[in-house]
């Protein structure tokens, strides 16, 4: 981490043991383009981080960029809620006229980071993995992975912006380019770092609202960081300078050059690092990161207890699946057999949607995964509203899909061409389909006592989630209620 400077040397430095909001400011910690850190202390005592963003050193044009960027920073830190994103502590405006450069500036209190992966690669031999890759690229991917569900966009994923916490935790920071999404992207200042940009980044045309940004652009950045931090600091696209690299990167994306790997990636490492550098960002977008990173990670299975070695399997058939972007359940069940468990004529499932939710149904192999129990989902998640939308999670349709998790599991849907997770009968296809695929992650996991609870929880979390958690995690268990209370009713 920079120290490059005591507090009071520049201008707009606060004095030593200035306060702002309660927290008494130290040490400069770092500065970024908009913005300076400073080592704080709370009133217990408590380690915190202080940045200012503004308003010195800026031009009137600049102003309106910062505006933006600290606007950003302030929506998204007073959200952000997950042991893989610094957290903030206090938000508050400078008031002191006394000091014109501090005047007015915009103070972010957040918890301290020890240093951060940038630190850790100006550390790293070239061709060795940084101490610890594995886990960071793990906890990187958790923090992303949350971002997305819940509807955001990083925008500025570099190895500047991970923070290593005192206890080796790697947590997201700098929120300063995030953006929620409106339906399939977000937009942002046209301001993010060259080499971690992806190469359709710089063709986007800038709008009044600044460029469209998408998760696929985050997915990009995390596989450039997964090759510097499993390489030791090697750019997968080569090239002096980071201009150089970016046309490097470019002419890949063109198909003028293929992609090629630095030899010191470790193998297990390859598929996930190609599927996240896809050029094609659809192609990118249909990628499930965190299976990707799961799979790249697992570790090879050992020949007993068997149970690991299946869930090893799993992890392996998800990677290949979301690389493909065509997952599917193991055992396709033979078309044309009865299905325990079909909706009963009186119900208020819609007509239109009964055959939908059977055939979904039908294509699965596991006796859980019932016409009624995606029937009791459906109304759970929409209330069978086609046009049903949560834009603050990201979440769209009748299956409530997130729009890149959708992409991966819509080859269910019959007709050949795109599919739609705003078209009830691709958005049920796809749901069936992946709910087996999570009855059967759950069961591989060991988990096979009140499945249908489960995989309910599961499709509102994850299977690794109710996996860890040992059951519905209880910020769910609400909606599981009223997912089996359906279910009864459906006779289920
Ligand atoms: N919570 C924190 N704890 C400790 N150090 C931090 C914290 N947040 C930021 N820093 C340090 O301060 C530096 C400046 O951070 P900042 O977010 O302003 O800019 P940046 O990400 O380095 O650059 P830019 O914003 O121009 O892309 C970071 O590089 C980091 O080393």
């Amino acid at each position: 981490m920079t120290r490059a400077a005591r507090p009071g040397d520049r201008a707009s430095d606060p004095p030593a043991g200035y306060l702002v909001a309660g927290y008494r400011t130290g040490e400069l910690l770092g500065a970024g383009a908009w913005g300076s850190v400073y080592a704080a202390r709370g009133p217990d005592g408590t380690q915190a981080a202080v940045k200012l963003l503004g308003p010195a050193r800026l031009s009137p044009g600049q102003r309106r960029t910062m505006a933006q960027i600290a606007h950003s920073e302030l929506r998204f830190s007073r959200r952000a809620d997950h042991p893989n994103l610094i957290r903030t502590l206090a938000v508050a405006t400078v008031d002191d006229p006394a000091h014109p450069a501090l005047d007015g500036a915009l103070a972010l209190v957040m918890e301290r980071a020890a240093r951060s992966l940038q630190d850790l690669l100006a550390a790293a031999r070239p061709g060795a993995p940084v101490p610890g890759a594995e886990r960071i690229l793990t906890e990187v991917c958790a923090g992303l992975t949350h971002m997305h569900r819940a509807g955001w966009v990083h925008g500025d994923l570099k190895p500047a912006n991970v923070l290593l916490m005192p206890d080796g935790t790697a947590k997201l920071a700098d929120f300063g380019l995030t953006a929620e999404l409106e339906g399939t992207h977000a937009y942002a200042p046209p301001l993010g770092s060259p080499d971690h940009v992806p190469p359709e980044w710089w063709s986007e045309r800038t709008g009044a609202r600044g460029v469209a940004l998408r998760p696929s652009a985050d997915v990009w950045a995390f596989g450039v960081l997964a090759h510097q931090l499993l390489t030791g600091g090697l750019h997968p696209f080569l090239g002096a300078t980071a201009r150089a690299r970016s046309l490097a990167a470019q002419a890949y994306a063109r198909g003028a050059a293929p992609l090629r790997l630095d030899a010191a990636l470790p193998r297990r490492w390859r598929a996930a690092v190609t599927a996240c550098l896809a050029a094609d960002r659809e192609e990118r977008a249909r990628g499930d990161l965190r299976a990707l990173v799961a799979a790249a990670t697992a570790r090879p299975a050992a020949p007993r207890p068997r149970r690991a070695a299946i869930a090893g399997l799993a992890a392996c058939a998800a990677a290949v699946l979301a690389l493909t972007g065509a997952p599917e359940p193991f055992m396709p069940r033979p078309t044309g057999r009865a299905v325990p468990g079909t909706i009963p004529a009186g119900s208020d499932v819609p007509a239109a949607y009964r055959g939908m939710i059977e055939d979904a149904a039908r294509r699965c192999p596991e006796p859980e995964i019932t016409p009624a129990l995606l029937a009791a989902m459906l109304k759970a998640e929409s209330g069978f509203d086609p046009s049903a939308a949560r834009p603050e999670t990201g979440e769209y349709g009748i299956a409530m899909w997130t729009p890149g998790v959708f992409n991966a599991w819509a080859k269910a849907a019959a007709h050949p061409g795109p599919k739609d997770y705003m078209d009830p009968g691709d958005a049920i296809a796809a749901m069936g389909n992946y709910v087996c695929w999570l009855d059967q992650q759950l069961k591989h996991r060991g988990m096979t006592r009140g499945l249908p609870a489960l995989v309910a929880a599961a499709y509102r979390t994850s299977d690794k989630t109710v996996a860890e958690e040992g059951g519905v995690p209880a910020r769910v268990r609400p909606h599981v209620d009223r997912v089996l209370r359906y279910l009864a009713d459906y006779g289920g």
